[in-house]
């Protein structure tokens, strides 16, 4: 394995199993010895001696090496420096084990060397021909540092036989069960033979065709029965074949170990040749993106809004609370391309490990595909701090940064990056910083800054709300100004200031709660009631008819009816979108409509779909975030000889400053606020 591959490898991408021999390893070390090590990576005796009290210093000590894109080949280097040979080894022979071949997909093995040809009552294993072929040609194709046994790879391990991919006319016959879907040894995935793929694509036509990305076309496959998103990943990637491999991987490897209702599930992968398809739940309602952005009346209502960024926040808080905590960087995965929303819009991240690919735009071969991939690294760019773009400093403030951004999309229904008329860039977050820079320009108090922050959250609420969420009767949507606040105190420059993702997480679920107590109490004054109880017998009095004043009150606000608030009118459609006109429940199933009737009245353009004042709100006890606070400050000063890779790989495309980005008229839809500030004139 060469070196670049190991410094390209980021420490945060080590698998737990790899971690937890090694720090046990680590920990185990005369005290003087594991001294030396962590010196190397930290040079305050401070921070060392803090860590060394911790319980599991080693593990502290990789999470916030990690934290600063260190990578697996400093690591092997100071271990090398130091003769730590024992747990070198760990490292070197996990990097060994995963390892899908970086060549060409031309130069790909054919496929029967790349399945094993054994019946399938032994699919699991491969035959020891098979082995050794396959072990003959890794040693041509792939380098290997050290000894030990060839460890198994995606393709490998991929239980299909040559037959089920080489025979078509056989294939087509066999039963589901014979093609055995099966789980390779270190993905606990399965893998899909080929050929289903393929079927259930009608071959990758155009017409299954749902999407693209940077790294792939996704189409909608019907297999056993189900319908299933298929990413094939495309070969001729800007990225480079390799980088895409490893990423599909890392993919894999990722989704298959952070499992959450609210993370994208990967059903399986398949492998082929050149060909690398990774294989997901389908999501019948699109992106966040897609629905906000959809130029029609079915744009999102206000509590389908707030259920979909509290799922995806409680999908990033759970991140951040595993150990080791998953801190992307890459925080476009948490824009609102990424999150993808099921039927009943339940919203899952997705893109973990493809995203990656946008921090080393160096890697990009060739002008051509630079251009390509800045488009990637720009709308990446629309979601990331000034911290990260300056120096590279990871932690899960990043996450939440962006989070504050979907937040921001969520709020006012513009993009996080629009180009203006005179094709400049627009990121959405200037919003922010812009209203900041105000305040900062009187005085840079601290009080100034809160304040200045305050008065941000006050101007996007009173100003930018998206016009498709307002009405006459209120300013904005219920507690629409608590997110604002919530988006601003996310989005605020000094990272330590930004709340921990569970507490954005409680806060988003307070307000959830509070509309669904609004629209329950709603829907039960609405909906047919049970019968009363019969009164005691002490207090037989006749109850009051239903015909009475408050049902008469009610009768008065059903004449105000508008569209659906809480019903999701757009069919899944990413090509055709809806006419303003087209607000209709006629998709939802029967049971749905009357569920959701009042709420639909509620939110007509001209009657308040919820009141600030209709609400108390019950408090909900989090678990302390305990890692958010920690990564940022244990890393005053590093290793000096760490590179720090990201600030200089978004050296070509740094956003334009605030003052540049700044024009472009942006919404054109109906009903546009008044947009008297900076922003919004410098839109105009
Ligand atoms: N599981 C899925 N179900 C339904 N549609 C999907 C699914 N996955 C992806 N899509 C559709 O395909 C589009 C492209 O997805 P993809 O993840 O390839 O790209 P992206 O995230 O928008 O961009 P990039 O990969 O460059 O970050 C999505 O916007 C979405 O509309």
């Amino acid at each position: 394995m060469s070196n670049s591959t190991f410094n390209s490898e980021y420490l945060y991408n080590l698998p737990a199993a790899v971690v937890h021999e090694f720090t046990r390893v680590m920990d185990s070390l005369p005290y003087s010895d594991w001294q030396r090590f962590a010196s190397q990576v930290i040079c305050d005796q401070t921070e060392l001696r803090l860590l060394e009290q911790s319980g599991r210093r080693t593990e502290t000590l990789i999470h916030k090496w990690g934290c600063r894109n260190g990578t697996v080949g400093d690591l092997i280097t100071v271990l090398q420096d130091l003769e730590l040979f024992r747990p070198r080894d760990i490292i070197l022979k996990w990097r060994r084990i995963p390892q899908l071949s970086s060549t060409s997909p031309s130069s790909l093995p054919p496929p029967s060397l790349t399945h094993s040809s054994s019946p399938s009552s032994s699919l699991f294993t491969p035959s020891k021909d098979f082995t050794r072929a396959l072990s003959n040609l890794e040693s041509k194709l792939l380098p290997r540092t050290g000894t030990g046994p060839p460890p198994p790879d995606l393709p490998r391990t991929c239980p299909c036989p040559p037959s089920t991919v080489l025979k078509e006319s056989k294939k087509e016959e066999r039963s589901y069960d014979s093609c055995a879907v099966k789980s390779p040894p270190f993905t606990g995935v399965m893998c899909w033979p080929f050929n289903e793929v393929q079927r259930g694509t009608d071959n990758f036509s155009a017409a299954r065709q749902i999407g693209e990305g940077g790294f792939g076309h996704v189409y909608r496959a019907s297999m056993r029965n189900t319908d299933f998103a298929v990413k094939r990943l495309k070969e001729d990637s800007h990225m480079g074949w390799s980088v895409v491999k490893e990423s599909f991987k890392t993919e894999v490897e990722r989704l298959s170990q952070y499992r959450h209702p609210n993370i994208m599930d990967l059903v399986g992968y398949s492998v082929e040749g050149g060909a690398y398809c990774l294989i997901y739940v389908y999501m019948p309602s699109g992106s966040l993106e897609d629905r906000l952005h959809c130029e029609s009346g079915s744009a999102l209502s206000w509590s389908q809004r707030v259920k979909v960024v509290l799922g995806s926040a409680k999908a990033i808080q759970y991140l951040h609370s595993c150990s080791p905590a998953l801190i992307h960087g890459d925080v476009k995965r948490y824009g609102s391309s990424n999150i993808l929303l099921g039927e009943h819009l339940d919203p899952k991240l997705s893109d973990f490990g493809l995203a990656r690919l946008c921090r080393n735009p160096s890697r990009t071969p060739g002008k051509t595909s630079s251009v390509a991939q800045t488009s990637t690294v720009r709308g990446t760019l629309a979601y990331l701090p000034d911290e990260y773009l300056k120096d590279g400093q990871l932690g899960m403030e990043i996450d939440v940064y962006s989070f504050g951004v979907v937040l921001l999309e969520v709020l006012t229904g513009r993009r996080a990056l629009e180009t203006s008329s005179q094709s400049k860039n627009v990121y959405l977050k200037d919003l922010v910083s812009e209203l900041e820079d105000d305040g900062k320009s009187c005085s840079r108090s601290k009080d100034t800054r809160e304040l200045s922050n305050s008065q941000a959250a006050e101007n996007i609420w009173k100003k930018h709300l998206d016009p498709w969420l307002m009405t006459d009767a209120t300013p904005g949507p219920h507690r629409s100004k608590e997110i604002a606040q919530l988006a601003c105190r996310c989005l605020d420059r000094r990272r330590k200031k930004r709340p921990p993702m569970t507490e954005v997480f409680d806060t988003l679920l307070d307000v959830h709660t509070g509309l669904e107590a609004l629209n329950g109490r709603v829907t039960v004054r609405t909906s047919p009631s049970p019968p009363p109880p019969p009164p005691p017998p002490h207090l037989s009095c006749p109850m009051p008819l239903r015909s009475d004043k408050s049902v008469d009150s009610l009768s008065r606000q059903f004449s105000k009816l508008g569209p659906q608030e809480n019903t999701f009118c757009c069919s899944h459609n990413h090509s055709f979108p809806r006419p303003p006109s087209a607000v209709t429940c006629s998709d939802l199933p029967e049971s749905r409509k009357s569920e959701e009737s009042w709420d639909s009245r509620y939110s007509s353009s001209r009657v308040p779909c919820e009141s600030d004042e209709s609400q108390g709100y019950s408090q909900y006890l989090v678990p302390a975030c305990t890692a958010q606070g920690n990564t940022s400050q244990l890393w005053p000063e590093g290793n000096g000889h760490i590179k720090n890779t990201q600030s200089s790989s978004f050296s070509g495309v740094l956003p334009e400053p605030s003052s540049v980005a700044s024009d472009g008229a942006m919404n054109t839809r109906p009903q546009e606020p008044e947009e008297s500030d900076e922003f919004a004139s410098s839109l105009a």
